[in-house]
């Protein structure tokens, strides 16, 4: 009958919604960087038994010029942005070396195909896009003082989905040390401080 609902009280939320918000921007900054090193397979393998090093500072740096370009478009700090990236590399070259090593001691697991490093770059090129558009708008998440838990329970998140083995969690971990950071001071390193 009418007037007869039940109302019950509003229960308390269990998680604030600003770390709900948080943590749903920072997702993205995760899972593309996940996808970011998944590029690494490819390359190791295009790389793999040609002689071309794992490290190109040229290619880097073009990496890092364009992202700090995107990031000042976008109104996201250049520095940082480029800081990210420095990182997400960084974690690149561990992968490839973790696969070589893993190669080198087991042939078998060479890939068959070699696949096109100039079409890999282009995936990347396009990864790196996706990442700079994410970081610009993840700018409170990665200020806010929950900004490590909220990453790393991302990071939780996205090796289970993808299945990461423990190389590329490793990587991953490397890839987002410096998302979080204060105003004016240097990102929060982590796990250290995390745990
Ligand atoms: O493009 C390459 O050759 C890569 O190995 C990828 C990458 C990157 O993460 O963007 C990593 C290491 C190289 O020094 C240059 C760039």
């Amino acid at each position: 009958a009418p007037g007869s609902a039940v109302v019950l009280p509003a229960s308390p939320p269990t998680t604030p919604a600003a770390t709900v918000r948080e943590a749903v921007a920072l997702r993205p900054v995760v899972a593309l960087s996940a996808r970011r090193l998944a590029t690494a397979d490819l390359v190791a393998a295009a790389k793999w038994g040609t002689g071309s090093p794992v490290d190109d500072p040229v290619r880097e740096q073009q990496v890092l010029d364009a992202v700090a370009r995107r990031a000042a478009e976008l109104g996201a700090d250049p520095r940082w942005t480029a800081r990210i990236f420095r990182d997400q590399i960084e974690a690149n070259k561990t992968v490839q070396r973790g696969l070589h090593r893993r190669w080198a001691a087991d042939p078998a697991r060479v890939p068959g195909d070699r696949p096109d490093l100039g079409e890999v770059r282009k995936e990347i090129n396009r990864v790196n896009d996706a990442l700079v558009r994410a970081i610009a708008a993840s700018g409170e998440a990665r200020t806010s003082p929950r900004c490590v838990p909220s990453l790393a329970g991302a990071a939780v998140d996205v090796r289970r989905e993808q299945r990461l083995d423990i190389l590329h969690t490793a990587a991953l971990v490397r890839s987002v040390r410096s998302v979080c950071g204060g105003e004016g001071r240097a990102p929060v390193s982590w796990p250290a401080q995390a745990f």
